[in-house]
């Protein structure tokens, strides 16, 4: 059984959910609970390797440029600059001499080298070099190391489940390549059947207890496995939340924890709709979720109705959604289980959900414009924080932020409607991980906006043209460094209660915001800003928030509708 660290404990196994952790003690909303630094397996994804620290998982020359947050792809060097490749293998990249030379005692020199030698000299035979893909990576880095193998063997794998689960999602045949595969590299290719049904079934467990690290927004990517990590249950209405920077796993409340309460994550987004969350969890962990979310098909403004801690909300964006607001939404349809509003978003998820990342930017357009028109009874029951209205919207921001289209002030208004009208909901803690980043957009756009112009471009015909200088105008007239700062400030604030200072977030709001303050002839607002962040109470400071920030932010998400109708109405 591994050491689980301070602030957890063991609960009693389940005959439905096996072993489960308990909370040591109370937690409040954002605490740490626990601290794992010790992973099994910690690996860039194969497609990152080349621009990842293969030890420290650093990604290379990822800036605080607008385009790291607003392209999906990310901004990170795809050449790795700065990335010092091993010699042997010539495939891990190291960000400096510590960390190469951390690896090679820990995993690398142990045979994972010679491993990704073998395969690489084996791919020039038949072309181009090519890395293994992900999942044989980490299986190699469990198998060159005994003590990882031991490890591994107490998780849960559901290797039997997997060979008998239904096509399409049965995907033993390549399991059990892929364990031939790994065998053949660490140099055991006469392995017997028994040798690779035993890998197979590692195989099994590693994927069944892998936190994928994948973040879009700040280009990271890979694998995490960490065997007390991997005793916490799922449910999605979470009551933790892990955060992983670097070798470090860091599980956070979200919400006030007892002594003795089982802690719970999310293993998967829980704002899927109810049919994709069911097949996520059968396929990749074997059950069936029964949380009150699955049992009773709540929607996002139901489960945000019974959260506790609303009132954390008044230091965030939405400090007027109050209980009261919270526990009404402005929505035209009464919020009920399986009611149509309910059905259309399961319908109509297939057709919006692919990442449009790739897309050049008139297929982009077409695309949208089509997603748009699916979207139209959710748009007609405001009910903005269903998905896949909220991904619609987020990809438009991300569009009209993207260099090639370029409206800026247009990506701005939606991301200011997304953080008002559908984060909140979706995520009632102003802390959670999608509202901070949905800030630093924000923050971003109107650090760009602040000194370029707001629009480079027009389209629509008048009507488009009116509507980009009405919008324009509107910018112009709002203080908009007053408010990039004062949002870094909440974003600093809220990062610091329940996230790390080694978060990229973090440290990219706090090098954004140092600019803005620099900047010559501003000391009257910084003095303004400092004020608020150290009293937001007081009436001089709240008055000041909801004047220079929380009205025009409001005012630029009210053009959201008239931008989407303008740009990809029929
Ligand atoms: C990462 S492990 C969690 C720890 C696991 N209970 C164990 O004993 O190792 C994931 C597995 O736990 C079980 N599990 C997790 N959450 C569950 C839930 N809400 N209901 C039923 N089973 C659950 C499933 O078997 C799943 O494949």
């Amino acid at each position: 059984m591994p050491t689980l660290p301070a602030g957890i404990t063991l609960g009693a196994p389940s005959p439905t959910r096996g072993r489960s952790v308990l909370a040591a003690r109370p937690f409040g909303p954002g605490d740490t609970v626990a601290t794992f630094a010790g992973p099994c397996v910690t690996i860039p994804e194969t497609s990152h390797l080349a621009r990842t620290c293969s030890h420290c998982l650093a990604v290379a020359t990822a800036g605080a440029g607008l385009g790291s947050a607003l392209s999906s792809g990310g901004s990170g060097s795809s050449s790795g600059k700065g990335m010092r490749a091993c010699q042997g293998c010539k495939t891990s990249r190291y960000c400096g001499a510590a960390c190469q030379k951390a690896d090679w005692a820990l995993v690398h020199g142990r045979g994972e080298c010679k491993a990704m030698r073998r395969a690489r000299l084996f791919t020039e035979t038949v072309g181009p070099p090519s890395v293994l893909p992900t999942p044989v990576r980490a299986l190699i880095q469990v198998l060159v190391r005994p003590e990882m193998v031991a490890a591994v063997a107490e998780m849960e794998g559901h290797a039997e489940r997997s060979r008998s689960s239904p096509e399409p999602s049965n995907d033993w045949l390549d399991l059990q390549l892929q364990a031939r595969g790994a065998l053949h590299y660490v140099g055991r290719p006469e392995s017997s059947p028994k040798d690779v049904a035993e890998t197979v079934e590692i195989m099994c467990k590693l994927k069944v207890n892998s936190f994928n690290r994948r973040d879009v927004d700040l280009d990271e990517s890979g694998v995490y496995i960490d065997s007390a990590l991997a005793m916490i249950n799922h449910s999605c209405v979470p009551n933790a939340f892990v955060e992983i920077v670097g070798r470090t796993a860091v599980l956070h409340a979200y919400r006030a924890i007892k002594e003795g309460e089982e802690i719970e994550i999310s293993y998967i987004e829980t704002t899927l709709p109810r049919s994709r969350r069911r097949q996520a969890l059968k396929t990749q962990y074997h059950f069936d979720c029964v949380c009150p979310r699955c049992k009773d098909d709540l929607n996002v403004y139901q489960v945000c109705q019974r959260y506790p801690h609303l009132d954390l909300n008044s230091f965030s964006l939405t400090p007027d959604l109050d209980l009261d607001k919270f526990r009404n939404p402005p929505l035209d349809q009464l919020i009920q289980s399986n009611n149509p509003l309910q059905h259309s978003a399961e319908e109509i998820y297939p057709s919006c959900s692919a990442p449009l990342t790739g897309s050049n930017p008139s297929s982009k357009h077409i695309h949208l414009r089509q997603r748009w028109k699916t979207c139209a009874p959710l748009v007609k029951a405001q009910a903005y924080a269903v998905d896949p209205l909220t991904q619609v919207l987020v990809e438009a921001s991300i569009y009209f932020g993207g260099e090639q289209v370029g409206k800026l002030a247009y990506g701005l208004a939606i991301s200011c409607f997304v953080a008002l009208r559908s984060d909140a909901y979706r995520d009632p803690m102003p802390f959670s991980a999608v509202r901070i980043k949905g800030m630093f957009m924000i923050g971003k756009f109107l650090a760009h906006t602040a000194t370029a112009a707001a629009t480079s471009s027009t389209s629509g015909g008048n009507g488009g043209r009116a509507l980009a200088a009405k919008v324009s105008q509107a910018l112009g007239n709002m203080d908009q460094l007053t408010m990039g700062q004062t949002i870094l400030k909440l974003i600093i604030h809220h990062s610091a209660v329940a996230h790390s200072k080694e978060w990229q977030v973090y440290q990219q709001a706090n090098d954004l915001l140092s600019g803005l303050e620099s900047l010559p002839g501003r000391e009257t607002e910084n003095a303004l800003v400092d004020a608020f962040v150290r009293n937001p109470s007081g009436s001089d400071e709240m008055a000041f928030f909801k004047n220079a920030v929380l009205k025009p932010l409001q005012t630029l998400a009210g053009f959201t509708l008239e931008i989407m109708d303008a740009e990809f109405g029929m």
